[in-house]
């Protein structure tokens, strides 16, 4: 089995959780309360903004120009049409772009983007790609179910964010990320799999604790 389903697998128990969370569920049928998805969204900013860097520092470590190209793109895909979805839900809330920059992170949001730019910074291209992918891929495959499910009335301020995630381009970059990966590791050792499985899982595992944030809007106490 190739990597990439592998990991899939792997991450189910969660994956579950996280389609069962409030927050997605919300977002799927109209019904999540405004505000807390307006700390989602700043929440979130903050976080892709570590996001690219993540990727910056991937395509400087390419061992070729093609790998190199991949990330390059996936940096402008999440610099310009990823968060201009975001600077439009901001606009609605009558938030300016460096508004939403000054989010002061929130411990989950701390945690999670320092695991992703410690991946980053010491990891290998193939810990670089398991970590991101759980990112880009929940995303997707979230945003399809809510799609398929048609929960979502005609009116509901969510439906830009599931088209955009459900869109066949992000779903090109997931299949990207999942394309290299397995390309990488067809021949990984026993060793290598089980530090890639932790670093899918791991994200996967912060991905869920992202949702509940969002929900929780868990701010730091002091
Ligand atoms: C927390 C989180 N994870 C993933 C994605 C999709 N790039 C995102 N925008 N935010």
């Amino acid at each position: 089995m190739a990597t990439s389903a592998w990991l899939w697998q792997e991450a189910q128990p969660i994956f579950a959780r996280i389609l069962d969370h409030p927050f997605v569920r919300g977002l799927g049928d109209g019904s999540l309360p405004r505000e807390k998805f307006r700390f989602y969204l700043c929440q979130d900013y903050v976080y892709l903004i570590a996001y690219c860097r993540v990727f910056a520092l991937a395509a400087a470590k390419a061992d070729d120009l093609e790998t190199m190209r991949m990330f390059s793109t996936l940096l402008e895909e999440t610099l310009h049409t990823e968060m201009d979805i975001h600077r439009q839900y901001a606009a609605r809330f009558g938030m300016a772009p460096e508004e939403l920059e000054r989010t002061e992170p929130a411990p989950v949001t701390v945690s999670y983007t320092s695991f992703l730019l410690k991946t980053a910074y010491a990891g290998t291209i193939a810990d670089i790609l398991a970590a991101v992918l759980s990112c880009q891929w929940s995303y997707h495959e979230i945003a399809l179910r809510l799609k398929a499910a048609g929960n979502s009335p005609a009116d509901s301020p969510y439906n830009a964010w599931i088209d955009a995630y459900a869109s066949d381009e992000f779903g090109r970059l997931v299949r990207w990320l999942r394309d290299k990966l397995d390309a990488l590791t067809a021949h990984a050792s026993e060793a290598e799999k089980a530090r890639l499985r932790d670093l899918f899982v791991t994200g996967f595992r912060f991905e869920y604790l992202f949702w509940e944030m969002a929900w929780q809007e868990a701010r730091w106490p002091l």
